[in-house]
């Protein structure tokens, strides 16, 4: 009994694919729950951003989750095969603090979607200064494109590029719990940070199948089924405020197991290698069932722009470009 409950607890599904994404593209929902009064917020300063972080307990390559040479991203001079790496301290503890009471506030703007994360708040730089500053700041961009060892700006995807991701138990045990099901993300570079303690709640683990997704999508009955308790799928180690873990979302399943008792708040930062523009794996169909048909249709001009004029972009958006600096994780 003990044994069935435990799984349960850990069983996700995965996302649908198919005509259901454009059903659900086809809403006309308004992307916020209520207004934000963004001038109540404090300002974010650069000395929030944490000295460089000691070697992260987890880092592992591409190779390790089964991809071959040929399948990795980059270029002749340019290596960009990691595939996981933390956590790490992005933030000083009065800087993931304020951005914790910056995200608290933003919640009563959440939205429910039950499409990948039961309940989030997209687009989140364009609603907290805040986070636009953080994004953009020099010494933040250089802090995670060392971690990652390529040059990393704000993603052009703009409702894609940063958001909050909500959960907490079922109000009753006849709704749905809030998880995010089994998904690959659009975006190649994900930096999630948790900004509750996880002391503040049971169940919300982070948990991914190291593999490669060919063999996630042939095992995919036993992985949902089993959870954390499948021997392929791990824990992300995430523990304190303002622990973050860089996954390269876009090639590496993941999911987030039901919350049974308390809250759970992270923040999603996705960002943009301007080097590697055309390997960016985000896919029309994959944003539009968050963002509706016009919302999708806006940004991915967007995207394809940038894409193609990098240079541009970052001046029309005030985004620094920065000398590229050399990689600090540790080769595994
Ligand atoms: O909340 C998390 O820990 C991860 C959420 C996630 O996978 C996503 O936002 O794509
Ligand atoms: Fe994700």
């Amino acid at each position: 009994m003990t044994t069935t409950l435990a799984t349960e607890e850990t069983r996700v599904a995965t996302i649908t694919t198919g005509l259901d994404r454009l059903r659900r593209s086809l809403h006309t929902g308004s992307r916020i729950a209520a207004p934000y009064r963004a001038a109540a917020e404090p300002a974010w300063h650069s000395s929030y951003v944490a000295p460089a972080a000691e070697r992260p307990p987890v880092t592992a390559r591409m190779a390790s989750f089964g991809y071959r040479e040929r399948e990795l991203h980059g270029r002749a001079d340019l290596v960009d095969d990691l595939a996981m790496t933390g956590p790490v301290r992005l933030l000083t503890p009065d800087g993931a603090a304020a951005l914790r009471g910056i995200c608290q506030n933003l919640e009563a703007s959440a939205v429910h979607n039950d499409y990948v994360v039961s309940r989030r708040l997209r687009g989140v730089e364009s609603l907290s200064p805040f986070v636009h500053a953080m994004v953009r700041d020099p010494v933040f961009l250089d802090t995670v494109s060392r971690l990652v060892g390529v040059p990393l700006i704000p993603h052009p995807l703009r409702d894609a590029g940063v958001q909050i991701n909500y959960y907490e138990a079922a109000a009753d045990a006849s709704r749905a719990p809030l998880v995010a099901k089994w998904h690959l993300d659009g975006m190649n570079y994900v930096f999630t940070m948790t900004l509750s303690d996880h002391a503040e709640h049971q169940g919300g683990d982070y948990i991914y199948y190291r593999g490669h997704p060919r063999d996630f999508a042939s095992r995919r009955e036993e992985i949902t089924a089993q959870g954390a308790r499948h021997p392929d799928v791990h824990i992300a180690p995430f523990q304190h405020v303002g622990d973050t873990m860089f996954t390269r979302g876009s090639r590496v399943y993941h999911a987030v197991t039901p919350v049974t008792r308390g809250h759970r708040i992270t923040l999603a930062v996705s960002l943009f290698c301007p080097l590697l523009g055309d390997q960016d794996e985000n896919r029309f169909w994959h944003s539009a069932p968050d963002d509706g048909l016009v919302r999708t249709l806006n940004n991915w001009n967007a995207l394809r722009r940038a894409v193609r004029r990098p240079a541009s972009y970052c001046r029309r958006e005030d985004i620094p470009i920065r000398p590229l600096a050399r990689r600090s994780a540790a080769r595994d």
